[in-house]
């Protein structure tokens, strides 16, 4: 029977259409939006940072509309966390021969490649820029920008140890959650030869994201905080990407032994192995959904390395991207960045927010089930 199911096995194609909010634009990132502007003017070289789990769903156009065409090195952070491959991103990039690197923003090691870049860039400046390098560290919250802001220093300053004490060297806070840094810093020096002096900015969302497919993308890299979305959401949309990337269900083998396409399934049989079914049958499903979410966005050891992004997985074409990347700027250049800001404070978002998944969405999952087999 087991067989039976592998074999007759059929990923979802298409993920329920929760009503999920699609904004969490706040009023800091309003605030910073504006200083970009002002500051524009004096960035020579901008590092824009995304997500290497969710490369397409934490590009933020919003940038390009403040801060004009800048020079820019695309930083993809958290490759420790992930499996996406470097032919994809050549591809993309490649066609506009953008320069971009991949990164653990917490390891020296790539901060220095990151700063040998930035250096290359200062040399070949005609003439030098005669007060330093002034660069700008943008990207969508909690992607590594302070953290990489703090390797770049640590490893500008290698040399100068005597100089600059280990405290002073660490200029940013960094914590777990999207929104520890709410505004742009004073210019923070990484290097004295070459003289490379960079803002360190708080992460920036978009006022409304594409689709819910983003959204879940962006929650499970943590652009937003854990308790946004309902975790069992968040869960199905993982076993969603998973099963597309690897039918054979392989991606959670050690809960249950065959491909699912439902959630409750999955949840229970973690539930099972971690003990935590009650006398009843009863189980904590938000609390075995937030369990395996973490597992994966947190990349708790190799098998958790992950990629959630919808667009990512089904776009290979460098062309392809560059027409959606063209349409995402059309969408975001209609919008009103205060008249959403506005109404993303309203009450119906936060109700949504708080929706959890309904009986007739369960009702959805087992008619897929069924029609699948
Ligand atoms: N595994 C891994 N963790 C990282 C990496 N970069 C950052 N982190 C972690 O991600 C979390 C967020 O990092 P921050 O540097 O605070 O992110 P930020 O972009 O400054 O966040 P905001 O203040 O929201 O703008 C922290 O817990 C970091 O330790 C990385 O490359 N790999």
């Amino acid at each position: 029977m087991i067989n039976l199911i592998k074999m007759s096995f059929i990923p979802r194609r298409i993920f329920p259409n929760f009503n999920l909010p699609l904004s969490n634009f706040k009023g800091h990132q309003q605030k910073a939006l504006t200083k970009f502007g002002h500051l524009s003017p004096q960035i020579d070289l901008v590092l824009e940072l995304r997500d290497c789990r969710a490369p397409i769903s934490t590009i933020n156009v919003l940038f390009d509309k403040v801060l004009g065409k800048k020079d820019r090195i695309i930083i993809y952070t958290k490759k420790d966390l992930s499996v996406i491959n470097n032919d994809l991103l050549q591809k993309w990039h490649g066609i506009n021969n953008e320069k971009y690197i991949f990164v653990d923003s917490r390891s020296h090691k790539d901060a220095k490649k990151v700063i040998q870049l930035i250096s290359d860039y200062y040399y070949n400046m005609d003439p030098p820029p005669p007060l330093g390098l002034r660069s700008m560290i943008i990207g969508m919250p909690n992607i590594g920008k302070s953290t990489l802001v703090n390797s770049l220093r640590a490893v500008g300053y290698s040399n100068q140890v005597d100089s600059i004490s280990k405290k002073k060297r660490k200029v940013a806070q960094t914590g777990g959650q999207p929104g520890v840094t709410k505004t742009t810093s004073e210019v923070i020096r990484l290097s004295e030869e070459p003289d490379i002096l960079a803002y360190d900015t708080p992460g920036v969302f978009l006022p409304t994201v594409k689709d819910n497919e983003t959204m879940l993308a962006l929650s499970l890299v943590g652009c937003v905080h854990n308790s946004f979305i309902d975790p069992v959401i968040q869960a199905d949309y993982l076993l969603y990407i998973l099963n597309l990337q690897d039918p054979s269900g392989s991606k959670y083998r050690e809960y249950i032994d065959h491909p699912t396409n439902s959630i409750d399934e999955l949840l229970y049989h973690i539930a099972l192995k971690r003990n935590k079914v009650r006398a009843n049958g009863s189980f904590d499903e938000s609390g075995m959904a937030s369990h395996w979410t973490n597992l994966w966005k947190n990349g708790k050891s190799d098998r958790y390395k992950g990629l959630f992004d919808l667009q990512t997985i089904i776009e290979k074409d460098g062309k392809k991207l560059r027409v959606l990347f063209n349409a995402e700027k059309e969408r975001v250049s209609t919008m009103s960045v205060t008249e959403k800001l506005n109404s993303s404070f309203g009450k119906s978002d936060a109700v949504n927010a708080r929706r959890k998944r309904t009986a007739k969405d369960r009702e959805y999952d087992l008619r897929n089930q069924l029609f699948r087999l």
